[in-house]
This record gives structure tokens, sequence and C-alpha cells, in this order.
């Protein structure tokens, strides 16, 4: 009898993923009903596939919403690895198709090359974000924000809003949102899950070397944490 009522119970994933997705989408419609437009700062890599799919099923004006990525690898938009590439498919869709996406590169060759293209077409958006959702990786990088890059103190100190990052530990070149401004905005999430990254969060708050774990940077945003085993 229990067995058959936990079979049907929604795994802890999915439902971390709604509740972040609800969160989100009130902190939206809240906006929208003070300002014109209003602009999401979303993570890439693997965990956030799930809470995209589920906020791109609310009801929203999303035609009155930019989205944009934290990171992104200086890639085509089409190659796998594309952060792009994953909110077309699946944040992108059903109701939220009408929001407006702003991509984190340009035709250059390099991120060096196209940094300053992609910082004026931040620029123009509704600053501050209603909510920039971070993830986090092993090693306690977040956006592209790596304890091994020459170009982490910069991303750290900088007003400018991207920076082009190389890391040994990533194949790809990088374009990061800057600390600074990944901090220009009403709400910070982080959205992590595993029993891995539990551990790497409870080692970043026990200490304070940005460097050693850039997650630091956001711990006193304040940063609601959404995690799930
Ligand atoms: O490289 C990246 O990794 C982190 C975490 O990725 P995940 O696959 O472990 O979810 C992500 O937040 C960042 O945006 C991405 O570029």
């Amino acid at each position: 009898m229990s067995s058959s009522r936990s079979s049907h119970a929604p795994q802890p994933r999915e439902q971390l993923a709604a509740q972040l997705a609800e969160s989100v989408a009130s902190a939206l419609a809240v906006d929208l009903t003070n300002q014109e437009r209003a602009l999401l700062v979303v993570s890439g890599g693997s965990t956030p596939v799930p809470f995209f799919t589920r906020l791109a099923a609310v009801d929203l004006p999303w035609e009155r919403v930019d989205v944009t990525l934290a990171d992104e690898r200086w890639v085509n938009g089409e190659h796998p690895d594309s952060n792009a590439r994953l909110v077309r498919q699946h944040l992108l869709q059903g109701l939220a198709a009408a929001a407006r996406f702003h991509p984190l590169t340009t035709a250059h060759g390099t991120p060096e090359e196209g940094a300053a293209e992609v910082a004026e077409r931040l620029a123009g958006l509704s600053w501050p974000a209603s909510a920039v959702i971070l993830g986090m990786g092993g090693d306690g990088h977040t956006a592209s924000l790596f304890p091994d890059s020459g170009e982490l103190g910069l991303a750290l100190s900088t007003d400018e809003a991207t920076v082009a990052v190389r890391a040994s530990s990533v194949p790809q070149p990088r374009i990061t949102l800057s600390a600074g401004w990944l901090h220009k905005a009403r709400r910070h999430m982080l959205h992590i899950v595993g029993d891995d990254k539990r551990a790497v969060l409870a080692r970043a708050m026990g200490g304070d070397d940005v460097r050693e774990l850039p997650i630091r940077a956001f711990l006193s945003c304040p940063l609601a944490v959404y995690w799930a085993p």
C-alpha cells in the first residue's frame, strides 16, 4: 500500500523545479504590475531543464518578458553545449515562446572580440532583473566565474556587464555576466541538486575566500537556495 503511494509521489527534483518555477513566475507577475517589461536571467547546464519546462507552461504576459543568460559557451547557437540552445528548446516553448530572448554570443570568433557588443545589448534591458537563477558546479563556480580562470578577479570586480573567460577546467572559451551585473536583481535563487553540491555549498558557507569558491560572491544577496537530493 505504502509502496504504491510512493510510486505516485512527485520526484524531489521535479517538485523542486515546480516550486522554483512558481516563485519565479510570481516574481515576474508582481514586477509586471509595476513596470512595462521584466527581465529574467537564467543559467545553463543540466540542472535547469525541468524548471524551464514548468516555467514555460505558466500563463504570464510573456511578450513583456526579456530572458537572458548568466553565462554562455562561445559556440554557435546550434551546438549541443550552447546554453542558448537549451533555453530555446526548453524555456521558450508554449506560452513562453512569446518572451524576447537575448543571447550572449555574437558573430565574432572569440568572446574577447564579442564581449563589448553583448554588453551593449544587455545595457538596453530592464535592470534590476526580476530574478537571477544561478547554478553551481562541483568546483564552486557559478555562471562562468571559475576558480581556475585568469579572469576571475576581473569578473568579480569590474563595472562592465560581460567578461570573456578562459579556464583550464572547461573546453570552450566562455562569456559571463560579471558579478556586479549578476547582483543587479531583486531576487537571487540558487538551483542545485544532489549531495555533492549540497556539500560544496556547505563548504562555501563555512568560509569567505571568493576566489576559492566563487559562489560565495552571492551568499549574502540574499540567496534563496533551491536544493533537492
Ligand atoms: O558550466 C556551467 O555549469 C553550471 C552548473 O551546471 P550543471 O550542469 O551542474 O547544472 C551552470 O550554472 C552554468 O551556467 C554553466 O555554464
